[in-house]
C-alpha cells in the first residue's frame, strides 16, 4: 500500500510557482512605497509637501464628478389663510400631489403603504406613503424625488408634508411644467371618474339628476368616418383654450344636429357627454319667459358642460306665430358687428325670448363668464329653422343624422349580439340600403330577442314588410 502524498502534476506546480513570484513582487513593491514614503517626509520640506497635497486635491477636484446641487420644494398638507396661525386651509396642491402620487406607487417595490378608499365610493384603492418612504417620478426623462415627512404641526398634530427635490439644474422645468402636469393629470382623472348629471331648467334655476346613459361613440350607428370626424373636433377643441383666448372668441363650439325621429340625435349628445365628460344642461324653452331668466340660466351653468336646446325648430316658429310678429332683439352683443337691432337697455328684461336673443346670449354671456361649453341644437326638419341661426358662423358644426346605413347597421348588430358577420347579413344588406329605416327601428327589432338568429330573422321580415308598404307607396 503506498501512503505517500500524490506528486503534483506539472500544470499545477506551474501555478503554484507564478503565484509565489507575484506575491514577492507585491511584497517589493509595497516595501518600496513605504521606504520611498519614508525618505519623502524625510527629504522633502513639509511647505513643499503641503504644496503638492493641496495641487494634487485640486486636479482631483476638478477630475472627480461633484455631486450635483439640489432643490427641495415643503408641499404642506395645510397653509395658513394670511389671517394668523389659529387658521388654515387645504393646501391643494397637496390633494393633487396625493392624488397624483397614489397612481405612481408601485406596491411590490415599497415595503409598507397607507392604504386607503379616496373619500369616496368608488370602490377603488388609494395607497399612499408612510411618512420617511421617497419614491421616485420620472419626467421628461428626469427624476423627480418624493420623501413623505411628518409635518412640522404648525396647525394640528396629523399634518404631513410631501418633498419634492431634484437636480437645481431642473428648477424652471420643475415648477413650470412638471408642477402644471400633475395639476393637469389629476384634474383629468377626476373628470373620468365623475358621475355626469343632466339638469333640468324649473323656472331661472336647474334641477339635476345622476346622467347614466350608456351611448358612447363606439355604440352610436352612424357613418364612420363622420363620427371620426366629430371625436376629432371635440379634441381639437379640448385642446384650443389658447387659440380661443388670441381671438377673442368666447372658449365653446356649436353642434346642430339635423335629421328624421329615431336616427339618434339624443344618442349622440349622449355619447358626446361622455366622451367629454361634461354634464348636460337640457334647456326647455317653453319654461323660460323672459330674458333676464335665461340670462340667469345661462350664467349658472358651469364650465365644461353641454347646452342642449331640442327641437329647435319648434321653440321659435311657434313662438312668433302666437306672437305674430318676431320681437325685437334683445342683443347684449353682437360678436358679428352685424345686422342685429340694438339693445335698449331700459326695459331689455321685459322683452320675451328669441332665436336671436338666445344666440346673442350665448355669444355674448359666455365669452365673459365662462369657457369650455358645448352647445348642441337638435331639428328633425332643417329647412324650418330661422336663417340667423345657419348663418356662418353660428353652429360650428352641422351633422345629419340619416337613416339606416349599412355601417350602422353593423354597429348596432355588434351592439347586441357582438358578431361582425352572420349568414343572413347578406339579405339584410341588400334590403337595408334599399329602404328608410331609423336605427331606432332596427335597434328595436334587435332587441326583441337575445338569440341573434331569431332577432335577426324577425328583422328581415320586418324590412321586407317594409319594402312591401314602400312600393304600394310608390304605385299609388
Ligand atoms: N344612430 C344610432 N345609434 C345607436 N342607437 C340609436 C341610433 N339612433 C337611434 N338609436 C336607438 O334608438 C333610440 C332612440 O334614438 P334617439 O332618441 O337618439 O333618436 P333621435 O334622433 O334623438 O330622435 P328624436 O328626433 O325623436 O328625438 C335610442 O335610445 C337608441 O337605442
Amino acid at each position: 500500500m503506498d501512503l505517500s502524498p500524490p506528486a503534483a502534476s506539472p500544470s499545477l506546480a506551474k501555478a503554484v510557482e507564478t503565484y509565489r513570484k507575484a506575491v514577492a513582487t507585491a511584497a517589493t513593491v509595497t516595501a518600496y512605497a513605504v521606504l520611498a514614503r519614508g525618505m519623502a517626509r524625510e527629504l522633502v520640506p513639509p511647505d513643499l509637501r503641503a504644496a503638492v497635497s493641496w495641487a494634487v486635491s485640486l486636479v482631483r477636484a476638478r477630475v472627480e464628478p461633484r455631486p450635483a446641487e439640489r432643490r427641495t420644494v415643503i408641499i404642506r398638507s395645510l397653509e395658513g389663510n394670511g389671517h394668523g396661525h389659529a387658521q388654515c386651509n387645504e393646501n391643494l396642491f397637496f390633494v393633487d400631489a396625493h392624488a397624483y402620487l397614489a397612481t405612481k406607487i408601485e406596491p411590490r417595490s415599497m415595503s409598507r403603504f397607507y392604504l386607503g378608499g379616496g373619500g369616496g365610493r368608488s370602490g377603488r384603492n388609494v395607497l399612499s406613503m408612510v411618512p420617511g418612504d421617497s419614491m421616485t417620478d420620472v419626467f421628461e426623462g428626469v427624476e423627480f424625488k418624493w420623501t413623505s415627512v411628518p409635518g412640522e404641526g404648525r396647525f394640528t398634530d396629523t399634518e404631513v408634508s410631501l418633498e419634492l427635490s431634484f437636480d437645481a439644474a431642473h428648477t424652471d422645468m420643475a415648477l413650470g411644467r412638471y408642477v402644471p402636469f400633475i395639476r393637469e393629470e389629476v384634474e383629468q382623472a377626476q373628470r373620468r371618474d365623475r358621475e355626469l348629471k343632466i339638469y333640468m331648467n324649473e323656472g331661472s334655476s336647474w334641477r339635476g339628476i345622476v346622467h347614466h346613459h350608456p351611448a358612447t361613440f363606439d355604440t352610436i350607428a352612424m357613418d364612420p368616418d363622420l363620427k371620426k370626424s366629430i371625436v376629432d373636433d371635440l379634441d381639437r377643441f379640448l385642446k384650443r383654450k389658447e387659440y380661443y383666448r388670441r381671438i377673442g372668441k368666447a372658449w365653446k363650439r356649436g353642434y346642430l344636429l339635423y335629421g328624421p325621429p329615431g336616427t339618434g340625435k339624443s344618442s349622440l349628445i349622449a355619447a358626446m357627454a361622455n366622451y367629454l365628460r361634461f354634464n348636460l344642461y337640457d334647456l326647455d324653452l317653453s319654461e323660460v319667459h323672459s330674458n333676464s331668466a335665461l340670462q340667469r340660466l345661462l350664467i349658472g351653468m358651469p364650465n365644461r358642460s353641454i347646452l342642449i336646446v331640442e327641437d329647435i325648430d319648434c321653440c321659435f316658429s311657434a313662438r312668433s306665430r302666437e306672437d305674430g310678429k318676431e320681437h325685437k332683439t334683445p342683443a347684449v352683443t353682437n360678436n358679428d358687428g352685424g345686422d342685429e337691432e340694438e339693445e335698449d337697455d331700459d326695459d331689455f328684461s321685459e322683452k320675451k325670448l328669441t332665436l336671436s336673443g338666445l344666440l346673442n346670449f350665448i355669444d355674448g354671456l359666455w365669452s365673459t363668464s365662462g369657457e369650455e361649453r358645448v352647445i348642441v341644437f337638435t331639428t328633425n326638419y332643417k329647412d324650418r329653422l330661422d336663417a340667423a341661426l345657419l348663418r356662418p358662423g353660428r353652429m360650428d358644426v352641422h351633422v345629419y343624422m340619416g337613416y339606416c346605413s349599412w355601417d350602422a347597421f353593423k354597429t348596432l348588430a355588434h351592439n347586441y349580439f357582438v358578431v361582425g358577420d352572420h349568414p343572413l347579413f347578406p339579405e339584410i344588406r341588400e334590403l337595408i340600403s334599399g329602404l328608410e329605416v331609423t336605427p331606432a327601428e332596427v335597434s328595436e327589432m334587435l332587441l326583441r330577442s337575445e338569440d341573434a338568429d331569431a332577432a335577426l330573422s324577425g328583422l328581415v321580415e320586418f324590412l321586407e314588410e317594409k319594402k312591401k308598404q314602400a312600393m304600394c307607396e310608390a304605385d299609388k
